[in-house]
């Protein structure tokens, strides 16, 4: 955050939406967007979509597309954080359970799970969240991967706050559910980062539901959406970053685009001390 000098805590975040076709093959993909990450030389944190590697809506591809956390796309993008020396979230993953690990949940566990990754500045695995609300008209997430059954934040350092900057984790369709939002603000959290692959269809519910979590909670929310279509569903691209007031501060078109905005951390802490609604809450 090495933009923070006199001014105060300012993170420059970079979101990274990417567009792709059932035309592009995974491995292509991949190369892709490491280098795109490479690119966002003076970053401090980038963002990535949900499931971008094996494509969200090519679920009959799922099982195979599958990976490790320390499998080809994590990894390659570790050396991109690295290199580029910034935090990257690296969206979502399909995470496969590695073999003779226990069974995660109750018998009948699928040992998949749409699972968000955040490497630290050296390329580190900082933290990882598993979608906590499969998403799916009868068909997909919830028939094909586990739910997650906690909560995620990862814990940014920065030069002038030891304490760090929290950064809480959520994905896609979870926008929907403002309890999960309420408990990553209650530890903390003053930074949403939501990966996703949200359909043009519902493209205002994505607008007014970050803009939602962004006023009720008081925080920064960065959405990062996928663009083009594939699995024959036309995704709504408009990843946007909405300040605590709920203002849009930066917002993408349909297509490939990399947005970036500068977060400023001590204008949070100000307007959450000038109207204290979290601190109203009855539990
Ligand atoms: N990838 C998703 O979770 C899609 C969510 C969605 O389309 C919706 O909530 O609407």
């Amino acid at each position: 955050m090495s933009r923070a000098g006199a001014a105060g805590r300012v993170l420059r975040v970079r979101v990274v939406q990417v567009a792709y076709d059932d035309r592009e093959s995974v491995t292509d993909r991949v190369h892709r967007v490491a280098d795109l990450v490479r690119g966002q030389r003076d970053a401090d944190l980038i963002v990535l979509p949900e499931l971008w590697a094996p494509g969200y809506f090519t679920f009959a591809e799922w099982s195979e597309r599958a990976e490790l956390l320390d499998g080809p796309t994590v990894s390659l993008l570790a050396e991109a954080a690295a290199q580029v020396g910034a935090f990257v979230h690296a969206g979502s993953i399909l995470e496969r359970a590695a073999e003779g690990r226990p069974r995660s949940g109750e018998p009948g566990s699928r040992r998949l799970w749409n699972t968000s990754i955040v490497l630290g500045r050296d390329g580190s695995c900082i933290a990882q969240y598993r979608k906590i609300h499969p998403f799916g008209f009868g068909e997909g997430e919830p028939t094909l991967i586990d739910p997650g059954t906690s909560i995620s934040t990862a814990l940014l350092g920065h030069e002038h706050d030891p304490g760090g900057i929290t950064l809480g984790l959520a994905t896609c369709y979870d926008l929907r559910f403002p309890e999960l939002f309420r408990q990553l603000a209650a530890v903390g959290s003053t930074i949403f980062a939501i990966p996703a692959a949200w359909p043009a269809a519902r493209r205002e519910h994505w607008e007014v539901l970050g803009r939602a979590r962004a006023i009720e909670n008081q925080a920064f929310v960065i959405q990062c959406n996928t663009g083009g279509t594939h699995g024959g569903v036309e995704l709504g691209g408009h990843s946007q970053v909405i300040s605590p007031r709920g203002e849009v501060l930066a917002r993408a078109g349909a297509g490939e685009e990399v947005l970036t905005v500068d977060i400023d951390l001590d204008e949070l802490e100000d307007y959450r001390q000038a109207f204290p609604v979290l601190a109203d809450r009855r539990l």
